[in-house]
This record gives C-alpha cells, structure tokens and sequence, in this order.
C-alpha cells in the first residue's frame, strides 16, 4: 500500500510546489527524493518522475530510511547539486506513511505511535542565472554540516521487518541532541565567507553564539516536544523563536523528514517579517544532525 500511496503522496506537495516556482515540470533537472516508507526497486523517485512527467533524463537520487533528518540532507544534497550543475533545478520530495509502522504496540513503537505523523513537503532549488517567469528565492542556504554524535547509533533506529518498520526510540534522545546543537550550529556558522559588514550575528562579536541566537529564525526538526524544549533551554532561545515547529508539531505531528519542510513554509507564511539570517536543524538516527545557516534575500 504504501509503496504505491508515498509517490502519490509526494506528487501533490511536488505540484504545489513546481506551480509556485512558475516554470513547467520539464525544466526540472535533479530529483532527490526521501521517504522511509516505501522500500521497493525501482524506487519511488522513478515513480514520481513518471506522475509529474519530469523529463526521461533527470537525475534521480533516492535517499532511503534517512529518518527525521532526510528533509535536511535532501536539501543540503540539493545545495550541492545546484551549486555545481549550472541551470540546474533541483527537485527535493520527501514522503512519510506510518502505516509502514503500524503494527500492536510495545514498549518501543507505542511512542512512535503517539509522536509520527503522515505528509509530505516539496521544494525547489536552484543557484541561478534566474528563468523567465520563475519565481525568486524564498530561503537561501549559505552553509551546510552533517553531524554525528558518537556511540549513539543504537539511540534512535528503523529495521525492516517482516511486518513493516519497527523503530526505537531511546528515552534519551532529547537529551543527547540538546547537548549536541550548539556545536553543531557554530560549524556551520564558521563554515561561511561573507564580508564583515554581512556576518550573520553568530559570526560577529565574540563568535561563539553567546547571547546572539535570538537574532536568528528558527527551522528546528520538532522531533518532539521535549526535543524543542531542550534546544530551547540549551540555546536560551525566546519562546516564539520555535513557534513555527511546535506549530508544525501540534496541527501534524512528527512527519520525520518531510516536517522541516513544513517549517520553513510555516515561517514563510508568519506575519512579522523573519530576521536575514537563520538556522536549520534536523535529527535522526546516528544519531545524526543537519545544521544548515539560511538567508532571506533581501
Ligand atoms: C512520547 C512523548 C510524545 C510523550 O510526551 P508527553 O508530553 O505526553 O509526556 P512526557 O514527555 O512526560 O512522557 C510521558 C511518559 O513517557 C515516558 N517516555 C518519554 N519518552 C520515552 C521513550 N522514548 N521511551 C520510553 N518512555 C518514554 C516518560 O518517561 C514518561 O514516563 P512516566 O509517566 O513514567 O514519567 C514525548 O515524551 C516525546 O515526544 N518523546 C520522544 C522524543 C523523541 O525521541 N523524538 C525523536 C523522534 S525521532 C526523530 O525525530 C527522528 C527519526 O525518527 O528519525
């Protein structure tokens, strides 16, 4: 079931998202598509390249069983591809369906159950020189990191069983990410080159984030509330600094790669305008963690 329904599934977020970029499918030149839901070859890509019509000869990329951070390294893939291929138009797709999970619940998937969510969310990314009709950039990402937290593989899984996917989810995950972050995000800061008069607020003054993180928009994976709570607590974030997530969280619940997607339209959709500079976090298992640095084009 799910085999046929995440494709489809992933088809009405990609349609949405290609009208809103104002040019026809066929100028799609990469695909990157992520889902945990659907194991099958040839894999779902291929099928939503055939529901949306892209051309024969866009390049797929498929990114399987990624979990909650699949959204962030889908776009950061989709970074790289379009920084590298001139013209290219990178369609990122990610798909989730908990029915693959679904099954009598136990000490490990009852939480699963209470927290996982069904969506799915499309972008397109491109690194220029603009097309006719096509509509400017919403987010840039300026800078990207993958990180892995060490011997923490066994924190947080998903195995393919006979019956479906099982997952684990350790009590201690909020903890070990909230320790986690703020490294992360000062590797990715450090990571940009820009002049001094346009150094996003971590970068400037002391450099090591202290106090400046509230500068910032925030697109944080709500992997759950106490994850959100944690993240909060260890950056001294202001309470709306995470609305967008635990927004998403709330009206969807934990759609594991495809919420990030969520938040970003989320905040694009707020009614303050967002600070230039921003940050991104996605989480799963590795445990693993996406820290990007984004920008609003002025
Ligand atoms: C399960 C919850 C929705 C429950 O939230 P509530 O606000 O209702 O209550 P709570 O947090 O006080 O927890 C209620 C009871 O559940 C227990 N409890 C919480 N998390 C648990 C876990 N992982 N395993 C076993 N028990 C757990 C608590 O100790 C408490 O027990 P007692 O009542 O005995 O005190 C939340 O705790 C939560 O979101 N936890 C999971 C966060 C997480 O691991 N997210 C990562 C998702 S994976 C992801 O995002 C990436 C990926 O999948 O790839």
């Amino acid at each position: 079931m799910t085999v046929d329904a995440v494709p489809k599934l992933a088809q009405c977020a990609a349609a949405k998202a290609i009208a809103e970029w104002g040019r026809p499918a066929a100028d799609i030149t990469h695909l990157v598509f992520s889902t945990y839901s659907a194991c099958q070859a040839p894999t779902a890509d291929l099928r939503l390249a055939a529901l949306l019509g892209l051309r024969p000869m866009v390049s797929r990329t498929m990114l399987s069983l990624h979990g909650c951070y699949g959204g962030g390294r889908a776009l950061s893939l989709a970074k790289e591809l379009a920084e590298n291929n001139r013209g290219a138009r990178v369609l990122v797709a990610c798909s989730e369906m908990t029915l693959v999970c679904f099954g009598a619940p136990d000490g490990g998937n009852i939480v699963g159950h209470a927290l996982f969510g069904d969506g799915a969310g499309a972008v397109v990314v491109g690194a220029g020189p603009f097309l006719d009709g096509e509509q400017g950039p919403i987010f840039e990402m300026v800078s990207a990191t993958q990180t892995t937290i060490p011997r923490t593989e066994h924190a947080l899984g998903m195995r393919v069983s006979g019956g479906g996917i099982d997952f684990h989810l350790a009590i201690q995950v909020p903890t070990l990410v909230g320790q986690s972050v703020e490294p992360c995000l000062l590797d990715a800061f450090h990571g940009i080159i820009v002049d001094d008069d346009d150094a996003p607020p971590p970068c400037s003054g002391n450099g090591n984030g202290n106090g400046r993180w509230n500068d910032l928009f925030w697109a944080v994976h709500p992997g759950g509330r106490p994850i959100l709570d944690n993240i909060d607590k260890v950056l001294m974030l202001e309470p709306e600094k995470l609305a967008a997530s635990r927004h998403v969280l709330r009206e969807y619940g934990n759609m594991s790669g495809a919420t990030i997607v969520f938040v970003l339209d989320e905040l694009r959709r707020g009614r303050s305008p967002l600070p230039e500079w921003g940050a991104l976090l996605a989480f799963g298992p590795g445990i693993t963690i996406e820290a990007m640095v984004l920008r609003c084009p002025r």
